[in-house]
């Protein structure tokens, strides 16, 4: 990978991207979150090669873990825009690493360099989705062993969960922390969880319909904005789904979490040095892979 590397075969491409997005984002600004998550979910199956945007019976899209994924119109769109300027040359893997780079960015967040030449993958099963990607009932144990087994560490796992701090998340994924019963009574069940927080929580989540229910924020106080208001929520117990708040109970995790929530700058320099080693795992390079005319379908 290199950061010219569409110097010559396709000057405008960054640009062209970043147009995409920031029309997209400001028609509809739960895009960003959806970008951000996007690229996180590629490139921990497969490595960084737009496997996730590849549709089918089958394919990772498929599978339950990434039903609730969005974005895929918007890397279309870019994709539509390139072929017509630049045919044949930017792969999908490395518009999606752009867009969510360039998604961060509009939502308030730092401005990261991106090396690009990442080349698009054949392979997308969803049997690779589950032992890929982190469960939000996962002990902090196995959170580090899947991050290690992608080459990063356990301050890269405190610093790209702090994606958490825009976008939205389903029921299914926090209702388990708390139980109403039907004559409304409230009882939490993780009591790392704020009980004032879980009790709004609840509110959120009527008669347990988890899929259908309505989405609620991530972060409580900042939900569109890209800061470091997460590790904020975090030491207030406000973390929405476990594996948040296991950051703050693990001996090993709990100073990052608070230099963060002190100091967004460290926040900001860490999530530019995590969020490239994020979008390098597992690329594929020359003949490892292709460059898709459309990202949904290999050629
Ligand atoms: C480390 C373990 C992680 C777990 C267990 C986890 C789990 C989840 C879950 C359950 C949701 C809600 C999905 C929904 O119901 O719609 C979510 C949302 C989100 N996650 Fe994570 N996540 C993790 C790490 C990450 C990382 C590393 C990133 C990116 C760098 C990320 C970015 C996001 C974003 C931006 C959203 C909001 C998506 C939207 O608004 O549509 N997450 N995550
Ligand atoms: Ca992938
Ligand atoms: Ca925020």
């Amino acid at each position: 990978l290199s950061f010219d590397f569409y110097a010559t075969s396709c000057p405008t491409a960054e640009i062209i991207v970043k147009n995409t997005v920031r029309e997209a984002s400001s028609l509809d600004p739960t895009l960003p979150g959806k970008l951000l998550r996007l690229v996180f979910h590629d490139c921990f199956v497969e490595g960084c090669d737009a496997s996730i945007l590849l549709q089918g019976n089958g394919t990772e899209r498929s599978d339950p873990a990434n039903s609730f994924l969005g974005g895929f119109s918007t890397i279309d769109s870019a994709k539509r825009v390139l072929e017509f300027f630049c045919p044949g040359t930017v792969s999908c893997a490395d518009i999606l690493a752009l867009a969510a780079r360039d998604a961060v960015e509009f939502a308030g967040g730092p401005s990261v360099q991106v090396p690009t030449g990442r080349r698009d993958g054949r392979i997308s099963l969803a049997s690779n989705v589950r032992p890929n990607i982190i469960d939000t009932s996962f002990t902090m144990d196995q959170m580090l062993k899947i991050f290690s087994a992608k080459g990063l560490s356990l301050d890269d796992l405190v610093t790209l969960s702090g994606a958490h701090t825009i976008g939205s998340a389903h029921c299914n994924a926090f209702m388990d922390r708390f139980k109403v019963d039907s004559k409304g009574n409230f009882t939490l069940i993780d009591s790392s969880l704020d009980r004032e927080y879980a009790a709004q929580l609840t509110k959120r989540c009527p008669g347990g319909a988890a899929a259908t229910s309505p989405t609620t924020d991530n972060d409580p106080e900042t939900p569109s904005l890209f800061d470091n208001q997460y590790y904020k929520d975090l030491l207030a117990h406000k973390g929405l789904f476990q594996s948040d708040s296991v950051l703050v109970s693990d001996k090993r995790t709990i100073s990052k979490v608070q230099n963060f929530a002190n100091n967004q700058d460290s926040f900001f320099e860490s999530w530019e040095q995590s969020f490239l080693r994020l979008t390098s795992i597992g690329v594929k390079i020359d003949n490892e892979g292709e460059v898709r005319q459309l990202c949904a379908v290999v050629n």
